[in-house]
């Protein structure tokens, strides 16, 4: 019998479906290093947010065939190392929703009456009525940072108590805003005009230290922050320094950049002066609850049992014949909706998949739905899989348009053309398999091929002499190693593009000064 280990609470309900098929331990609590020692015997682990699945913990699980996480975010688990090691990992996609944006909703209530401080003061013997006068929220303007599945929700709750909704999310079409009643504006005139604020957003790159010194310096003085989502998208020791300088109205905190929030955190000692926190307990509700521990340990069951798994966030929940047969069309329909999605940035309201030759013959629709994974995967992270990326797409107003055509026979095994219309007009880009290999064979109707690597540089520029070798000095002065270069043209002397693979991320400042060689229009950095 397979064995599986809970090391995290979760609800009795995911025990007993485990138990249909498994040895279930539960034992919550490990140190790392216990957990280390423990892996080695499971086929299966399953988490909340305390288990930290690091490397050395994947690595020690050679028998592990599947990760779960009874929630949303995945970030506490490595899902690049469980993914080389083959590992699947499912989570709950929406099984907390509800419960995170109540929380959220309850938490802009407590700042906007006391009622935490209230509360408390009633612990204590006082009867204080008039330092406990709060502000409605009725009429005043809520501000939505990521119009997902939680704020979607928070914004149409907010509308129905009356309150004027702006969001910020660079991934939604301005009708589905709409839709939610939410006016889709630019990030800093959210920071400018709301009263209250709610992220609810995934911690990335892009969103780490979201709200700093900076952006606290153009909120209203008034204005109330609430983060449900992660710890690290708000700096804290910043918003500390507002909420004493009363810079700010105040903010309620659920997540912190480091869980357990530390005994001595100076936040700590700012609770009922504007500022409300609670320990992570957004997806604590006993619905929730039953929730993601059905959703998570019905596919842990079902991956014991041979059968594919409806969540998986780092593979296709596809039969294992058509996945063999499509891998490489899936990995390039990823790969090349993952770079459209760079080179067209902002919004995409439309993306046209056309299958060329013999890819024209094959069953399409696992391919489609790759390319939106890609596509959605800087937006998303790894909350986009093979089973929700249609409905996250169409969620995002993504018209999708599939045309085939096998008539064309330019590469052995055919080719994918991607096309996206968006804010910033339209762009393509075509790829092949050829050998085993990946190709990316064309950008904006520029022919080129060459392999997708980690880190690119592509620029638009006009096919003249010495313009190689001069951005070659500028990535040099910039100690930048290029592994590869390639000119797509399509006229001697008229636009061309260059693509560069390069060893590193490119250092701060180096696009700006790329483009001030005369010449290049535009340039810009594809992380695949
Ligand atoms: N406190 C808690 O216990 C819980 C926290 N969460 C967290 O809540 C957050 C939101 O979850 P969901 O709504 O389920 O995710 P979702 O994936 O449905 O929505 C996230 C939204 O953020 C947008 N987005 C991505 N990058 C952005 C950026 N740079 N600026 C603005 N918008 C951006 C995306 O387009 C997407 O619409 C996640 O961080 C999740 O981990 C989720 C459940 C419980
Ligand atoms: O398991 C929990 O309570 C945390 C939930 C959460 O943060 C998530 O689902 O992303």
């Amino acid at each position: 019998m397979p064995k599986v280990l809970v090391s995290d609470t979760i609800d009795q309900v995911g025990v007993d479906i485990l138990s249909q098929v498994a040895q279930v331990d539960v034992n919550t609590g490990l140190s790392p290093e216990e957990l280390i020692a423990a892996i080695p015997a499971y086929d299966a682990l399953m988490i909340r947010s305390s288990t930290k699945v690091t490397q050395a913990v994947i690595e020690a699980g050679q028998q592990l065939k599947i990760i779960g996480r009874a929630g949303v975010g995945v970030d506490n688990v490595d899902v690049a190392a469980a993914t080389r090691q083959g590992i699947i990992v499912v989570n709950s996609p929406q099984g907390n929703t509800i419960a995170a944006a109540e929380h959220a909703l309850a938490m802009m209530l407590s700042l906007s009456r006391h009622v935490p401080a209230a509360a408390a003061s009633m612990q204590t013997g006082s009867w204080d009525r008039n330092k406990y006068v709060g502000t409605e929220v009725y009429k005043k303007t809520l501000g939505v940072v990521g119009l997902g599945k939680i704020g979607s929700h928070v914004a149409t709750a907010a509308r129905a108590m009356g309150m004027k909704l702006l969001a910020y999310d660079p991934f939604i079409s301005a009708e589905r805003a709409e839709q939610l009643g939410c006016r889709l504006v630019e990030m800093d005139i959210l920071f400018q005009e709301a009263d209250y604020i709610t992220l609810h957003i995934p911690k990335t790159p892009e969103t780490q230290n979201l709200i700093n010194a900076t952006t606290l310096a153009k909120m209203k003085p008034t204005v109330r922050i609430i983060n449900c989502a992660r710890g690290g998208i708000i700096d804290e020791v910043a918003l500390a320094e507002a909420i004493k300088a009363g810079q700010i109205g105040g903010a309620a905190l659920d997540v912190f950049s480091s869980e357990p929030l530390e005994a001595d955190s100076p936040l700590r000692a700012l609770v009922g002066k504007g500022l409300v926190l609670t320990p992570h307990l957004g997806a604590s509700t006993e619905e929730a609850q039953v929730n993601v521990a059905v959703d998570v340990a019905e596919q842990i069951r079902d991956v014991l049992l041979g059968l594919p798994a409806r969540s998986a966030v780092n593979i296709p929940g596809l039969h294992p014949d058509v996945m063999e047969q499509l891998r490489p069309y899936l990995q390039l329909a990823e790969m090349l909706g993952n770079l459209l999605s760079q080179v067209t940035g902002g919004r995409i309201d439309q993306l046209t998949v056309r299958l060329q030759g013999e890819l024209a013959t094959r069953e399409s629709q696992p391919i489609v739905v790759a390319a939106l994974k890609g596509l959605l995967s800087q937006a998303l992270r790894e909350r986009v899989n093979y089973v929700n990326a249609a409905i996250e797409a169409k969620e995002r107003g993504i018209r999708v348009i599939e045309t085939r055509d096998e008539g064309i026979q330019d590469y052995t095994g055919g080719s994918l053309h991607l096309t996206a219309h968006g804010d910033h007009g339209e762009h393509s880009v075509v790829g092949a398999v050829v050998g085993q290999e990946l190709r990316i064979t064309s950008i904006d109707g520029f022919p080129v091929n060459v392999p997708p690597t980690h880190y690119m540089l592509f620029t638009r520029h006009r096919d003249m002499p010495g313009i190689i070798g001069k951005l070659g000095s500028q990535l040099g002065s910039f100690n930048v190693n290029i592994a590869s270069m390639q000119v797509g043209r399509r006229i001697v002397r008229g636009d061309a593009v260059m693509v560069l693979s390069i060893d590193d991320p490119l250092p701060d400042g180096i696009l700006s000064e790329i483009t001030k060689i005369p010449g290049i229009e535009s340039a810009y950095m594809v992380a695949l």
